[in-house]
């Protein structure tokens, strides 16, 4: 963690942004690293990849000792461009099966094994610390454990409501309150789990994002990178 400390103040920043499903994660820490000039890496994605390959390679995800015995196995690389971010398992595209319905339903289960979670947060804090001029980190454990020593760290948040409207908004035809419940279900397994849960870090700022547009949101963000940038 050390070197991360020293790459940041070389004239790097790093930003942790952490929040439940559908607070705007994903999209405000694109558009912010876009405009900021700094590299994105959607962590989420990455539990979904090695997801996806245990669903496809047959491993049963009732058994979380089948999980830590092939968590090794998969090689997850993540291209982080916010103005093309992409994500590969072993070499092949993963971006369009890793959003199914399939893997969204088990990849909390996945995630909270151990092994798992170190492999994938070694990978992460090897990506944050390549990064030239800073990485906009975005997940649920960012803040907490990946990268405790973040130049900033935002917790977005927002209503059930809202998160499933945008959800369902998304997924074309899908039902709203099977949406609300499925986000409701998915947010209790990632906060309860024992190893690196969804929480906000003690040093974190709340950004409660139900009233604002994606764009008040981004510039929420922007302004609170450039204070601390002004700051150092
Ligand atoms: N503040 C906002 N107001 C309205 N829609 C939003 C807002 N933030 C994000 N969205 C939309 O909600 C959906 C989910 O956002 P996303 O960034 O993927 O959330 P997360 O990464 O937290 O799951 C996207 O379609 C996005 O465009
Ligand atoms: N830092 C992270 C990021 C995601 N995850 C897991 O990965 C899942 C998918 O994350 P995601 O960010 O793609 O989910 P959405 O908010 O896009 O629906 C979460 O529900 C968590 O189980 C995690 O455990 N830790």
């Amino acid at each position: 963690m050390e070197s991360l400390e020293n790459s940041a103040a070389a004239g790097t920043v790093i930003v942790a942004i952490d929040g439940p499903s559908g607070t705007g994660k994903s999209s405000t820490s694109k558009a912010v690293a876009a405009q900021l000039g700094l590299s994105y890496l959607d962590t989420g994605a990455q539990y979904r990849a090695i997801t996806w390959w245990m669903v496809t390679n047959g491993i049963d995800l009732t058994d979380p000792g089948a999980i830590a015995a092939a968590a090794g196995k998969p090689e997850i690389v993540s291209g982080t461009d916010p103005a093309a971010p992409t994500i590969t398992v072993d070499g092949t595209d993963v971006a369009g099966p890793i959003r199914t319905q399939e893997v969204t339903s088990k990849v909390s289960a996945v995630s909270a094994v151990p092994d798992v979670r170190t492999r994938i947060t070694e990978l992460q804090r090897s990506i944050a610390l390549a990064a030239e001029k800073g990485i906009v980190v975005e997940g649920r454990d960012i803040g907490t454990t990946v990268l405790p020593d973040a130049d900033l760290k935002i917790f977005l948040t927002a209503s059930p409501e809202a998160r499933a409207a945008r959800r369902s908004g998304e997924l074309k035809g899908a039902d709203v309150n099977a949406t609300r419940e499925a986000l409701i279900k998915r947010d209790a397994a990632d906060s309860s789990r024992k190893t690196s849960p969804l929480a906000k870090a003690g040093d974190a700022v709340e950004v409660d994002t139900t009233e604002l547009s994606l764009q008040q949101v981004i510039e929420c963000v922007v302004t609170l990178v450039e204070e601390k940038r002004a700051g150092k």
